[in-house]
């Protein structure tokens, strides 16, 4: 057994290096190591430059799918475009890295937003705006549950989460009969939402013209939507079930994605989550969740956009104008090796304490920002284990997704519940023959990898990696004889390859929210300057973040005058909404 401990994502290794190159769009790609399949990859051999001496319709700071999937829409409408990422590979947090014969994801690889109908299957139509579509593998579960043994359940309780609704809908019932009504209405509340949002056109709820047409032609679904926009999904829940550990099964199920339980996590996200996964379906992307990165980066170029690798942006640069509110404007990106790339507008992908505390100055903090952080926290990072096992250990297991907690007092603590996602089971060419992917990981805090030398930093990895691989022997025995490679990446990992301060995953609220209303959408007080990403409404999750780049790009194409705009009522629009927003 080779076990090796180095950070999770780094450049591609040397082996790839040799592998014939092929040209493709401009780029230099080479084939997938280890598989027939024509997935080109970028190469070391990366782009990191573009022209400085244009002014840019739009500068992204970051090549996560948030700045990706702006960037698409805006090159589709034909907008010019540079992303400047600091690292050498597009995705961010959804980019994959390959290892002896491995593709792993660097996140997990639960993807919603692929189906092929209705107007929520976002990651299909932004890849479609670039002129791109990939293969992908329906999930026959979202996930299963194993969750703690109670005098009720000796054993565990354990629920799949079934693509089809009815199958999953008659699991849960059967676990708990004397919820059945209860159950029904309440997931009957999940669809109300999804079905409203899935008639709507996505874009931006803060341009005046696109909501009140859409008021217009949709009042029902609108109003449902606006009716749930300050609500929790655990409000909700209490309101049709009253079995605490029911209720406790829906904390869980919020958890998973949102990181906080049901009574802090908003009823419209709730509905998006729990329905697509029956709707459009967990679908996974043929060649890894890094695809998805590779093929809009490829799309956006193609479409006229740049992409700068190893682009470090340092500072937003703001100069003087008499016009803009505080009469100071966002207009260029200054990188760490002082080349500025100057934008009418520019879009920051970096979270909010990345963009604001390191590119602007903590001392510059608009009141709205000041406001966002009395109400939101940073979310935990993850410890996880990216292993390569021989393939026998996994049996017949057919589920890709798995979520493993033993006690329910630790849901909410840091190492607490286990995340399991074996993307081979789904795609076998991410592993050489005779082997899956099995990547384990748990929310955890920075604070608890701070301040050790070396040696103990390695030790406690090691320590904890054990720890996690022996909950992994509950389920599948003999796992940890049969692992052949793993990696182990801490909250330390996440932010030194992600760019993302404490590794955090984006904002959970500090106190109860009322529902989506205090998030921060995609404006900001600072004239010329937008977010995009998992600090903007409507939060974490690669679907919520494509929403979200939806809204940017819409928003940032009406302020270029690309797209139809009331902008006197706009104006007194966007006051009213973050007037709301500051009061929630
Ligand atoms: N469903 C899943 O299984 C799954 C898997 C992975 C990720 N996710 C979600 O994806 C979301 C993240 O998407 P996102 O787009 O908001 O963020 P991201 O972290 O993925 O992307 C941000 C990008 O910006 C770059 N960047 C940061 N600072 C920079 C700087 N100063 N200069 C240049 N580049 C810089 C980073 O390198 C990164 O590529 C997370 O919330 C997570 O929940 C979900
Ligand atoms: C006035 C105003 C403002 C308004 C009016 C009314 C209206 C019209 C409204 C509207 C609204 C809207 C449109 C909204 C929207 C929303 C959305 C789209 C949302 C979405 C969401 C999503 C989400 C949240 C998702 C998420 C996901 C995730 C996070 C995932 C993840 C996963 C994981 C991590 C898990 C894993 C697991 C294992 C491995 C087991």
């Amino acid at each position: 057994m080779r076990i090796t401990s180095k950070p999770s994502v780094r450049p591609l290794g040397r082996a790839y290096s040799a592998i014939p190159l092929q040209q493709q769009a401009g780029r230099r790609y080479v084939k997938a190591w280890g598989s027939k399949a024509p997935y080109p990859l970028l190469t070391r051999d990366i782009i990191t430059d573009a022209p400085t001496d244009v002014e840019y319709d739009a500068v992204i700071i970051g090549g996560g799918m948030g700045g990706l999937a702006t960037a698409a829409k805006l090159v589709s409408k034909g907008a010019s475009v540079v992303v400047l990422e600091k690292y050498l590979i597009p995705g961010g947090s959804a980019a994959h890295f390959k290892r002896e014969g491995y593709t792993f994801d660097v996140g997990s690889s639960m993807m919603f937003g692929f189906g092929d109908k209705g107007t929520t299957n976002l990651i299909t139509k932004c890849l479609e705006a670039v002129g791109k579509k990939i293969p992908t593998v329906p999930d026959p579960t979202q996930v299963v549950y194993h969750l703690p043994k109670s005098s009720r359940f000796p054993k565990g309780l354990e629920v799949a989460v079934w693509r089809k609704y009815e199958d999953f809908i008659a699991e849960l019932t059967e676990r708990f009969p004397h919820e059945r009504e209860g159950i029904a209405k309440f997931y009957g509340e999940c669809w109300r939402v999804f079905n409203s949002l899935n008639v709507l056109e996505l874009k931006s709820l803060e341009e005046i013209r696109y909501l009140m047409n859409e008021f217009v032609q949709k009042p029902v679904a609108c109003l449902n939507l606006a009716s749930l926009l300050p609500v929790n999904a655990g409000d909700v829940a209490r309101r049709y079930m009253k079995d605490p550990e029911l209720l406790k099964y829906i904390d869980i199920e919020c958890f998973i994605w949102s990181t906080v339980n049901a009574d802090m996590t908003p009823m419209i996200s709730c509905g998006m989550v729990f329905c697509d996964r029956h709707f459009g379906g967990i679908n996974y992307p043929i060649g890894g969740v890094g695809r998805i990165g590779e093929e809009l980066a490829t799309g956006i170029v193609e479409h006229g956009g740049h992409v700068v690798y190893k682009a470090n942006a340092k500072e937003i640069v703001m100069e003087a104008d008499a016009q803009a509110e505080g009469g100071q404007r966002a207009v260029g990106v200054r990188l760490a090796d002082g080349r500025v790339f100057r934008g009418k507008t520019i879009i920051s992908n970096a979270t909010r304490w990345d963009t604001f505390e390191a590119m602007i100055g903590p001392d510059k903090l608009p009141e709205s920002e000041k406001l966002f952080r009395q109400r939101y926290k940073k979310s935990p990072s993850f410890f996880s284990m990216h292993i390569g096992v021989k393939a026998e250990v996994l049996g017949d297991e057919k589920d890709c997704h798995h979520v493993l907690l033993e006690d329910w007092a630790k849901m909410e603590t840091a190492r607490g519940v286990l995340f399991v996602s074996m993307p081979t089971l789904l795609d076998p060419a991410l592993a050489p023959p005779g082997h899956h992917i099995v990547h384990a990981f748990t929310p955890d805090w920075i604070d608890n990898w701070q301040g050790m030398e070396t040696d103990e930093y390695e030790a406690a990895k090691e320590k904890l990696a054990d720890e996690l691989c022996e909950r992994l022997e509950a389920l599948w025995p003999g796992l940890r004889a049969a692992i052949t490679f793993r990696e182990i990446g801490t909250p330390r990992t996440h932010r030194r390859y992600l760019n993302r301060v404490d590794g955090t995953y984006g904002p959970i609220p500090s106190r109860r929210p009322l529902g989506m209303l205090s998030m921060p959408m995609n404006t900001t007080d600072i004239p010329g300057l937008y977010c995009v990403g998992d600090s903007t409404f409507p939060g974490q999750g690669v679907n919520a973040v494509v929403f979200s780049a939806f809204g940017c790009a819409h928003r940032v194409l009406a302020d270029l005058g690309r797209e139809p705009t009331w902008p006197l009522l706009d104006k007194g629009y966007g006051k009213l909404l973050a007037a709301v927003r500051n009061a929630a």
